[in-house]
């Protein structure tokens, strides 16, 4: 039987967990209900709630769920790699970035594989016209928005929302980008991608997308993961512009 997103391949959407052990069996339920021809990788760094324990019962009785055990906390950056990795050795087509506190809407994965079609890579956005984030506290959206505003006039990126963490790579995209040399291991690894694409000349593109403020357990953001965002994406800009003036330099 055909499928809606046939055309696009296999398709793999990575979960990283880290003590989601609330939050793991609904978001896998309704990945499944969105996207029922999806497999689904569970990226669990050895949670001390049992998350990854629970995702081995949803995988014995799903044949699209799989478990990474990972042997303990190292970071989104890091998890997400190491579930590519995982996702290109069995040769899928297209990889999915999704939280599992219910922050990204499985139900908007249709919309954001859609726009796959014409584009390389796609960006759930909130702030581009008909994104939204809901129930943020105020204080987490403002770092959110000056963290997409400082992106952009270090690195000079035409994106809205950098550091989002939903999104759809074509394989071809991640193996283009080069993983080996993403090194940036909190959230900023999401910049890191995103820059990388327009970088090598792959087609990113941004879709609306609505951020829900998790109901259960803890946001894993902390004053470390703030501060390599600003410090990586500083150096990149400085390198960056650096090498635009020998540019100019050389021509004039
Ligand atoms: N395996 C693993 N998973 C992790 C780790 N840190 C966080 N995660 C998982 O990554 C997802 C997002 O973590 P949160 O801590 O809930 O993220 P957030 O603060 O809501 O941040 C979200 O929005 C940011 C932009 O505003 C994004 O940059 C970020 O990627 C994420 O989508 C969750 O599924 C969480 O369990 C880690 O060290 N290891």
């Amino acid at each position: 039987m055909s499928t809606p997103f046939a055309d696009l391949g296999k398709i793999l959407v990575i979960i990283p967990t880290y003590n989601e052990a609330e939050n793991i069996e609904p978001i896998v339920r309704r990945l499944r209900d969105a996207v029922p021809e999806a497999d689904i990788l569970v990226a669990d760094d050895n949670s001390p709630d049992g998350t990854g324990d629970l995702a081995d019962k949803l995988a014995a009785n799903d044949d699209h769920v799989h478990v990474l055990h990972r042997k303990g906390k190292e970071g989104l950056g890091a998890a997400y790699i190491a579930g590519f990795r995982w996702g290109i050795e069995r040769e899928y087509d297209v990889l999915v970035e999704h939280d599992a506190d219910g922050s990204h809407q499985p139900e908007q994965l249709p919309r954001l594989l859609t726009a796959l079609r014409d584009a390389d890579l796609v960006l759930g956005s909130r702030y581009v016209k008909g994104g939204a984030v809901q129930n943020w506290p105020k204080s987490r959206e403002i770092l959110s928005r000056g963290g997409n505003i400082y992106t952009r006039l270090a690195l000079g990126v035409p994106l809205k929302d950098a550091t989002g963490g939903y999104r759809a790579f074509r394989r071809a995209t991640l193996e283009g980008i080069g993983l080996d040399a993403v090194a940036s291991a909190g959230y900023c690894f999401q910049v890191d991608l995103a820059w990388r694409a327009v970088k090598a000349g792959f087609r990113v593109v941004e879709v609306p997308i609505t951020f829900v403020e998790r109901e259960r357990g803890q946001s894993k953001m902390s004053r470390a993961i703030v501060i390599e965002a600003m410090a990586r994406v500083g150096k990149w800009g400085l390198g960056h512009r650096a090498r635009q003036l020998r540019g100019l330099v050389r021509k004039g």
